[in-house]
C-alpha cells in the first residue's frame, strides 16, 4: 500500500471512529431526552429539536475527549505506532483525522463565543418606541379626533392629536411632531407621504372598537377585548386599571410583547362612552348605541387604543407605489423580524394580511413596516403557541385565506393540538407575493386553497424577485411545518442574501471561522453607522442591529445551509428544515 493510500485510510478510520463516538453519544442523548420528556410532560414533547443542539454539542465534545483518552491507551499505541512504516503512516493519518475534527470543533467553539459577545454588545441598547411618552391621555377628552383613516370589521380608526398639540407655534405653523429615533436620539422628522400634512397635525391614530356583546362595564370590555392589549406599552393603562389587569381581575391576562421596530406600539388604552364621530351615522350605524342611533345594537361604552398615525397600510402603499427590488426584500425581511419577535414572546398573530401591516418611511425613503391589529392573536399567558383543538368552537384565528395548512386542515379531537409556531411565517410567504407585485396566490384571483394546494402549484415569482428571495418564499410556503424554516431562519437567509453575499459566494468553503469574521465586520459596520448620527439608512441599520442582537449560531448555519443548497440545486429538490 502506498503512503498516500495509507494516509487516506487512516483519515477514514479516524473519521469513522469519531462518528461512532458521535453515534454512541447520540444514543445517550436520545435516551436522556426520552427520560426528560417523560419527566417534563407535554411542553417538553413539543419543544424544537434545535433547543437541544448545545446539549448534543457537549456530548460530541465529551465523546471526543473519551476517544482521545482511549487513543493514549498504551497497548493501542504500541501496536500501531511501533509496527511497520505502513502502520505508522496509518496511525499518523488517524491522528490527523481526529485532529482535523478537533480543529473544526474548536472553530465552532470560537464562533459560538464570537456570537455571544456580539449579542451582548447589541443587547445593551434596547429598542424604544418612537413617540415621546405622553404624561396623560387616559381619557378620550385628552385628544382632538379628526377624520376617519380606516375601518375594519371590528373597529374604526381616526386620526388624532393630544389636546395641547393643536396650539400653533408663534410663526403660525402647527407644532412639529417630536419623534425620537429608535435609539433614543431626538429630532424633527417629516415623513414623505401623500398625507404629510394630516400626519403633522394628527400624529396619533385612535382605534375605536365596536362593542356588541361585551356589556358596558370596564371589566367586561377589557376581558372581551384583551387581545388588543398585547402590543400595549407598560404605561398604556391608567395606573388603577393596570393593577386590575395585572391581578387578573379582567379574566385571562394575555401576554404583552415588548417594543420592536416591526410591531405596532399602543401608547394608551382606555374605555369611554361611544361618541358620534365623523362618518359614524353613514358607515357604521348598526354598531352605535341606542343613545346615538335608536336601531343601533352597540353597547354604550367601548375600548379605545391610541397609536402612532401611519401614512399607509401595506396594501394601500403597494397600490400606489413601486418599491425597488432591494426595498421589496427588505420589506419581507421586516415582516419576518416582526413575526420572529412575536414567536419568541409566545404570541401568534393569526391574522396577517397586507391590511394589518402599516407603513411609514425612514429618512432615506425606505418603507418601515409594522404589524398591527392583534384582535385575533393567540397570546395566553400560561400557554405556548400550542392551541388545544378539542371542539369546532375553538377559535383558530381570523382570515381563512391566509391560514397556514396545519391550521386550516386541523380536525377537532380529544388530543388534537394546533401548533402555531410557524403559521405566521407561512402567511408572510403568501404576502411576499403581493410585496413583489404579484397577486396573492391564496386570494380569489389565483385561487389556491391553503388546505389543499400542492407546492408545485405555487406561481413562479416574477424575475424582479432575486433567486435567493424566491427560495425563501417557496420554503416559507412549504405545507409541512417541519420542512418550513422558522421566521428566524428565513430572516437570517434574507440577512445573508442582502448583506452577506461575500460569505455566500465562498459557498461550501466558508467555514465557521469565516462566518465569525463576517459577523465581526458586520458588527463594526453597524456600530460605525450608529456613530455617524441620524443620517444613513435607518431601516437597514435597525434590521442589522436586530440580526446581531438575535444571533444564534445554529439558526444562522441552517439558513446558510438552505441558501447554499438552494443555489447548488437551483430547481431541484429543496432540503428539509
Ligand atoms: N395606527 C394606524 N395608522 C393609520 N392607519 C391605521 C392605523 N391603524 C389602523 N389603520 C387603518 O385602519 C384599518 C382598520 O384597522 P384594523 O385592521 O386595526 O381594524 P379591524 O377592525 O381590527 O380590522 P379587521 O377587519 O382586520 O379585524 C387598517 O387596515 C388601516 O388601514
Amino acid at each position: 500500500m502506498s503512503v498516500k493510500h495509507a494516509i487516506s485510510r487512516g483519515l477514514e478510520l479516524g473519521r469513522s471512529i469519531f462518528q461512532l463516538g458521535v453515534l454512541k453519544a447520540g444514543s445517550r442523548v436520545a435516551a436522556k431526552l426520552r427520560a426528560d420528556r417523560v419527566r417534563a410532560g407535554p411542553a417538553f414533547r413539543t419543544a424544537q429539536p434545535q433547543a437541544f443542539l448545545p446539549l448534543r454539542y457537549r456530548y460530541y465534545r465529551t465523546s471526543l475527549r473519551g476517544l482521545a483518552a482511549q487513543l493514549q491507551w498504551a497497548g493501542f499505541v504500541r501496536r500501531f505506532a511501533g509496527g511497520s512504516p505502513r502502520n505508522r503512516a496509518v496511525f499518523l493519518a488517524f491522528g490527523l483525522g481526529v485532529g482535523l475534527i478537533e480543529k473544526q470543533i474548536e472553530d465552532d467553539r470560537l464562533s459560538l463565543a464570537t456570537c455571544n459577545e456580539i449579542k451582548a454588545v447589541f443587547r445593551k441598547k434596547k429598542f424604544q418606541s418612537p413617540l415621546k411618552p405622553l404624561a396623560y391621555g387616559y381619557k378620550l377628552e385628552d385628544y382632538i379626533v379628526g377624520n376617519q383613516i380606516g375601518k375594519g370589521s371590528n373597529a374604526a380608526v381616526y386620526e388624532a392629536a393630544p389636546q395641547f398639540f393643536c396650539s400653533k407655534k408663534s410663526d403660525g405653523e402647527p407644532a412639529a411632531v417630536q419623534i425620537r429615533d429608535s435609539e433614543g436620539e431626538e429630532g424633527n422628522r417629516v415623513m414623505p407621504s401623500l398625507s404629510c400634512c394630516s400626519l403633522r397635525n394628527f400624529p396619533l391614530a385612535i382605534k375605536m372598537l365596536w362593542n356588541f356583546g361585551a356589556g358596558s362595564s370596564n371589566e367586561a370590555i377589557f376581558r372581551s377585548m384583551s387581545h388588543e392589549l398585547v402590543p400595549t406599552d407598560p404605561l398604556a393603562l391608567a395606573p388603577a386599571k393596570q393593577q386590575l389587569t395585572l391581578d387578573g381581575n379582567f379574566g385571562v391576562v394575555p401576554r404583552r410583547v415588548s417594543a420592536h421596530p416591526n410591531v405596532i406600539r399602543v401608547y394608551r388604552a382606555f374605555t369611554a362612552d361611544v361618541p358620534l364621530l365623523p362618518g359614524a351615522q353613514d358607515e357604521y350605524p348598526d354598531v352605535l348605541p341606542a343613545r346615538l342611533n335608536p336601531s343601533g345594537l352597540g353597547n354604550n361604552r367601548t375600548l379605545f387604543l391610541v397609536m402612532k398615525n401611519y401614512p399607509f397600510s401595506l396594501r394601500q402603499y403597494l397600490q400606489v407605489c413601486t418599491p425597488s427590488r432591494k426595498q421589496r426584500s427588505v420589506m419581507v425581511l421586516q415582516l419576518l423580524e416582526g413575526v420572529d419577535h412575536l414567536c419568541k414572546q409566545g404570541v401568534a398573530h393569526r391574522d396577517l394580511k397586507s391590511d394589518n401591516v402599516l407603513l411609514e418611511f425612514d429618512s432615506d425613503g425606505c418603507p418601515r413596516l409594522v404589524i398591527t391589529d392583534f384582535g385575533c392573536c393567540l397570546a395566553e399567558s400560561e400557554q405556548s403557541l400550542q392551541l388545544p383543538f378539542n371542539s369546532q368552537w375553538v377559535d383558530r384565528g381570523g382570515n381563512a385565506s391566509l391560514m397556514a395548512p396545519e391550521v386550516a386542515s386541523a380536525v377537532p379531537g380529544r388530543r388534537v393540538v394546533i401548533d402555531y409556531s410557524k403559521a405566521d411565517a407561512w402567511a408572510v410567504g403568501a404576502i411576499s407575493y403581493e410585496i413583489f407585485g404579484e397577486p396573492n396566490p391564496f386570494y380569489h384571483a389565483v385561487g389556491l386553497h391553503s388546505i389543499s394546494y400542492q407546492e408545485k402549484q405555487l406561481p413562479i415569482l416574477h424575475s424582479s424577485a432575486p433567486a435567493d428571495v424566491q427560495l425563501v418564499i417557496r420554503l416559507l410556503l412549504r405545507r409541512s411545518p417541519t420542512k418550513r424554516p422558522s421566521a428566524r431562519v428565513a430572516a437570517n437567509m434574507l440577512h445573508l442574501t442582502l448583506w452577506g453575499q461575500r460569505i455566500l459566494d465562498k459557498q461550501g468553503n466558508a467555514g465557521m471561522r469565516k462566518l465569525a469574521e463576517w459577523l465581526l465586520c458586520q458588527s463594526a459596520v453597524v456600530l460605525l453607522k450608529g456613530c455617524s448620527g441620524p443620517a444613513g439608512n435607518r431601516v437597514e441599520a435597525e434590521l442589522q442591529r436586530n440580526f446581531l442582537r438575535n444571533l444564534e449560531l445554529e439558526e444562522l448555519r441552517t439558513a446558510m445551509g438552505f441558501l447554499i443548497y438552494g443555489r447548488n440545486q437551483h430547481t431541484a429538490r429543496i432540503p428539509s428544515a
